[in-house]
């Protein structure tokens, strides 16, 4: 991996703070593409230690820059425990926005792939994962960089 990916697949602070920042004059902004009760894929339910065919809250969303969609995630949370009144409503707003003001919160060890997202036709470098974790509270994270965001950037083809 570049040294120039490896400062973002890295990064264990708020994305949204830094694809604001990286983006600017461009707006950020959060496009919710699916977010409902379903039930997690296997690698997904493994990494919660959710037992497999247990229901979870999906939620799927482009993280984009003016109109150019530069990262897709996808984050899954079990039901039990879940903060529904703050997470439900979320609609537009980032998660990060309220993940990151949440006192004592505690995020996992970051894993990479090459993999492409499955929900979302774009294509990028590279895809990570973290489970974050606030008290009993625990969320997987799934993030994948798009090539849009390579090309306007300048960063290496991985
Ligand atoms: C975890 C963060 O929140 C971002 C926002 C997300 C959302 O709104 O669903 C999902 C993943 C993150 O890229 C962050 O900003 O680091």
């Amino acid at each position: 991996m570049s040294p120039a990916w490896r400062r973002w697949v890295g990064s264990r602070d708020s994305l949204t703070l830094r694809l604001t920042e990286a983006g600017r004059p461009r707006p950020f902004q959060v496009q919710l593409l699916d977010q409902r009760t379903g039930t997690p894929r296997r690698d997904e339910a493994q990494a919660l230690a959710l037992p497999p065919g247990r229901q979870a809250w999906l939620r799927e969303v482009a993280l984009c820059l003016g109109e150019s969609p530069w990262v897709v995630a996808r984050s899954v949370a079990p039901l039990e425990g879940l903060p529904a009144h703050d997470l439900e409503h979320l609609g537009e707003r980032s998660l990060g926005s309220w993940l990151f003001r949440q006192p004592d919160l505690e995020r996992g060890e970051i894993e990479v792939t090459r993999a492409p997202a499955g929900f979302h036709p774009d294509r990028g470098p590279w895809g990570r994962r973290s489970v974050f974790r606030h008290g009993d509270f625990r969320v997987l994270v799934q993030e994948w960089f798009l090539d849009a965001m390579a090309d306007d950037l300048g960063l290496p083809s991985r």
